[in-house]
């Protein structure tokens, strides 16, 4: 069957440098291809190739190293269909599992355990157009939505979708963070202080330790 294997990038511990678990020890697992092409994206390499592993093998990777905390991100991972059943699979062996994806694929059939960590992807990404906005009937206090915001554009775009679709009403996290050596975050928290906006700003704390062309980290 289709989700018996995934295409796998890398699987490696580390510590979670995004979201409101950063600096917790954390697994990821990093799954191959991505249908987008965010300007700034900083995970090229796994848009090809990867290696195709059995899914009973990649949940005895993700759970040999211990973490409580594991995250499922890539390249995108829920275009595969194996994706589904392998969060479940974490959630069912005790783990805090993570997601992180673009939002562009139906988040619907995600396990209600896990928490969604949803990109909604911005003019400056020239991927705005692919945000999938029924997702949004599928967060909630337990999901952050993540902006990533390359200027000042990006910035009032986020406060206008944050007002006109009410999202503090999902209950949710709402996280604000600057596209590395774009916007400096200083700017970004500036501008948030002076609207009064309820989001937390976020830096890629893994940039900040391993520098920003360290992979694997
Ligand atoms: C590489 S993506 C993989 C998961 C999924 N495709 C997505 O976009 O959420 C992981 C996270 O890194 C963020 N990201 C990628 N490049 C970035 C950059 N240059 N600066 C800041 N965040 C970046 C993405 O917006 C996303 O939240
Ligand atoms: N340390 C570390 N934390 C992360 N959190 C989300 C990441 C991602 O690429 O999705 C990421 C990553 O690439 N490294
Ligand atoms: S959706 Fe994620 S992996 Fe794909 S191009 Fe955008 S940031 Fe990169
Ligand atoms: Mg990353």
């Amino acid at each position: 069957m289709k989700e018996d294997t995934l295409v796998v990038h890398e699987i490696y511990s580390s510590i979670q440098g995004e979201s409101t678990f950063a600096g917790l020890p954390c697994t990821f697992v990093r799954l191959t291809g991505c249908n987008l092409r965010c300007a700034w994206c900083d995970t090229t390499q796994a848009f090809f190739g990867g290696q195709r592993m059995r899914r009973g093998e990649v949940l005895d990777r993700a759970l040999a190293s211990g973490t409580p905390l594991v995250e499922l991100t890539g390249g995108e991972p829920l275009l595969q269909p194996g994706a589904i059943p392998l969060l479940r699979e974490l959630c069912d062996a005790g783990r805090t599992v993570l997601v992180e994806t673009s939002g562009e694929a139906d988040v619907s059939r995600v396990d209600p355990r896990v928490h969604k960590i949803m990109d909604l992807k911005a003019p400056g990404s020239g991927e705005s157009h692919r945000n999938r906005w029924s997702n949004l009937a599928h967060i909630g206090p337990r999901d952050e939505i993540k902006f990533v915001l390359a200027d000042r554009a990006d910035y009032e775009w986020m406060r206008g979708v944050i007002r006109e679709r009410e999202l503090t009403r999902l209950g949710c996290t709402l996280l604000a963070s600057a596209v590395w050596g774009k916007l400096a975050p200083k700017d970004l928290v500036a501008w948030v202080l002076e609207d009064g906006l309820l989001v937390r700003v976020q830096v890629q704390l893994h940039k900040i330790i391993w520098g920003a062309e360290a992979q694997g980290v």
